[in-house]
């Protein structure tokens, strides 16, 4: 079955990542550049806490991800999460994620992202590279210039409104 697409807020959603090897820090880049505050745990010293991982580390995090080389931790941590119902991601077993990280393209506030739902990212990474010449810094700068005309249409009736958004969005596109 495919994964459904939730665009989730994560602005100051306090996320830990167990691990901080290579697969870690790309999961730490990307929960930060969404705003997320981020905790790293690791027995490496480029981490927050550096110790052995004990379940109640888990105490006060909404979102966590499970970033270890070691398989078994994974799988338990992710057993722990979904027993508190925190959002769990483990980079080495699908079956133990709730949510996933799509490969994506990010313009300002515009975000493609794109999902193979865990079968083959490598197809993930091919829709990026591929739909990159189509989300473009532009079009993020645009975005952010529509939602202050958007609001000043408020009254305005919705097709009319519709219209106009769109008229304006094919002319900015041409300059
Ligand atoms: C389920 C998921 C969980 C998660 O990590 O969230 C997951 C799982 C696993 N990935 C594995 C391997 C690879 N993953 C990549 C790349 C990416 N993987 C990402 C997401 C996801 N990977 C989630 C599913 C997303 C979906 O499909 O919709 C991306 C999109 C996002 C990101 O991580 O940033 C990012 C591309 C971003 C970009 O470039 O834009 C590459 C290619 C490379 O390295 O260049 C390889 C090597 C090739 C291969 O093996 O396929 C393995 C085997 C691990 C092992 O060997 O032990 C597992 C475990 C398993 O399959 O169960
Ligand atoms: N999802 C994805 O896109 C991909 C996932 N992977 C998976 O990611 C895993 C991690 O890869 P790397 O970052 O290269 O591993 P790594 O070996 O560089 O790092 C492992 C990290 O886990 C920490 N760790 C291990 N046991 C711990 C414990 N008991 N308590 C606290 N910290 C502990 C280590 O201190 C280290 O920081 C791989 O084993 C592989 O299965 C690999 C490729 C892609």
């Amino acid at each position: 079955m495919a994964y459904f697409p939730f665009f989730i807020d994560i602005t100051d959603c306090k996320a830990l990542v167990v691990g901080s090897g290579p697969i870690a820090q790309n999961k730490i880049k990307i929960l930060k550049e969404f705003g997320a505050k981020v905790t790293v745990l690791s027995k490496q010293e480029n981490s927050d806490v550096t110790k052995e991982f004990e379940i109640q580390d888990l105490d006060g995090f909404n979102i966590v991800v499970a970033a270890t080389n070691d398989s078994q931790l994974n799988h338990k941590i992710s057993l722990e999460c979904k027993k508190r119902n925190i959002l769990v991601n483990a980079v080495d077993q699908k079956e133990d994620c709730t949510f996933i990280f799509p490969s994506y393209i990010k313009q300002k506030d515009v975000v493609a992202a794109f999902s193979s739902s865990g079968k083959n990212p490598v197809i993930c990474q091919y829709l990026k590279k591929e739909n990159e010449s189509i989300v473009t810094r532009q079009l993020g700068e645009i975005n952010d210039r529509m939602e202050m005309i958007r609001k000043e249409l408020k009254s305005v009736d919705g097709q009319t409104r519709k219209e106009i958004l769109k008229e304006f969005l094919y002319n900015q596109l041409e300059k």
